[in-house]
């Protein structure tokens, strides 16, 4: 999509031109439950994000038109897929059917690499043949549990990660070797232990059964190395314009002491170095930490530090020593920030904080408390991450009100 043609006409006009509508395009979009509102154009998905965006972020001011995609398909470079066994004792694998944990059998999914959707198929045809069991919730018993694949569209590195209940794999070699004869294009396999009655997919412990344990993927010209427990954006083609976007907001002039919380693996942080003073990284994730002390070595980036911390709890260890920082990059979870990370951003008073959020809502409550501490909403730009489903993520611009 090019983004200048898109900021000047509506959203819902400039796709209606290209897209096709896509009702009823995925037989299970209703008990899957993924992608809600499938069921539109995706000129009419548009326009409805943009409204939903609008009705919570209007009063703040102007918000810019949505930036949609040009081919809004197969866009997920993170697949997983959850296993079982159905009453008959075959194997499934698919997804959970929306706040339940019944798996809904998916083989191939509009909206997740094509790649990664047929590499969990074929993992499953395998299974009997290297005596994999799938993980049965019922009787807690069972190995697998789910598989998930994470693809570098740039590299095309591909990392698949095996998530069982037990470390003991007796057929490992075999089974590794099978499916690199299979893929030859997979480049590392990890066998992740969960054994926790949990919703979460990963455990605590990993064993790297092949490869480096870690792929890497290029975004705005620099590499990263991700780790199976690492976060990255799930859809490369938006992030470029969503860091793009936050880079230019922060107005950076190759002095500025710049504050990127939530980290993840250094992503934001790195874009931005290349025009600030230095940008310090504060990341709760370990492994996330580590994989960006490592892209920060392997991109050369010498003006940039992380920290792994809480950032609320590092914000205000900062505005305890009284530090100083001129802007605040902030893309926090879906539960958005909290007031201790707020209110250390209102005593360090930096001149422009920049929010990256995945979530309208709690990125509306985090608004309302700047603006009640001196901060002006200067520019909001909508991205559509997340073709199909009800989810937008938006970029925001605050300034300091004396500025
Ligand atoms: C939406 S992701 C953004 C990551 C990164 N900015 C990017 O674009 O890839 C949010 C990140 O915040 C981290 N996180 C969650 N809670 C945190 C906290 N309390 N303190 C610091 N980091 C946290 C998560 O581990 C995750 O890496």
């Amino acid at each position: 999509m090019n983004r200048q043609s898109n900021k000047r006409t509506h959203p819902s006009a400039a796709f209606r031109k290209t897209v096709r509508r896509d009702d009823g395009k995925c037989p299970v979009y209703r008990r899957c439950g993924g992608c809600q509102i499938q069921n539109m154009s995706y000129g009419r998905q548009l326009e409805f994000k943009q409204n939903a965006v609008e009705k919570l972020l209007g009063r703040f001011g102007h918000v810019q038109p949505i930036i949609g995609m040009e081919h809004p398909y197969h866009y997920r470079n993170k697949v997983q897929a959850a296993f079982s066994i159905d009453r008959n004792n075959r194997i499934i694998s698919g997804v959970y059917q929306s706040s339940t944990h019944r798996i809904v059998p998916i083989d191939s999914c509009l909206i997740e690499d094509e790649k990664a959707d047929e590499i969990i198929v074929s993992i499953r045809k395998m299974m009997r043949s290297f005596k994999m069991t799938a993980y049965d919730e019922r009787n807690e018993r069972g190995f697998l549990r789910h598989v998930l694949v994470k693809r570098g569209f740039a590299t095309n590195q591909i990392m698949v990660v095996l998530v069982a209940t037990s470390p003991i794999f007796a057929a490992k070699k075999h089974f590794v070797k099978a499916l690199l004869e299979k893929y030859p294009e997979i480049t590392t396999i990890v066998l992740n232990i969960n054994q926790k009655h949990t919703s979460m997919v990963l455990g605590d412990r990993e064993m790297v059964l092949y490869g480096p344990g870690y792929i890497e993927d290029v975004l705005c010209g620099c590499i990263f190395r991700i780790s199976a427990k690492s976060f990255y954006q799930i859809n490369p083609v938006q992030t470029k314009i969503l860091y793009e976007t936050a880079v230019s907001y922060a107005q950076l002039t190759g002095t500025e002491t710049v504050i990127d919380a939530y980290c993840g693996i250094g992503t934001i942080g790195m874009v931005a170095s290349k025009a600030a003073g230095q940008v310090i990284g504060v990341e709760v994730n370990r492994d996330a930490v580590r994989d960006a002390i490592a892209n920060a070595k392997r991109n050369e980036i010498k003006n940039i530090y992380f920290h792994n911390a809480d950032a609320g709890e590092f914000m205000v260890q900062m505005a305890h020593e009284g530090a100083h920082a001129d802007v605040v990059l902030m893309d926090p979870p879906r539960a958005g920030s909290d007031e201790a990370f707020l209110s250390s951003v209102v005593t360090l008073a930096p001149r422009r904080v920049v929010y990256i959020s995945c979530n309208p809502q709690t990125l509306a409550r985090d608004l309302e408390f700047l603006v009640k501490h001196g901060y002006k909403v200067r520019r909001m730009q909508p991205v559509d991450m997340f073709p199909h489903t009800s989810h937008t993520e938006c970029v925001v611009e605050i300034e300091k009100e004396s500025v």
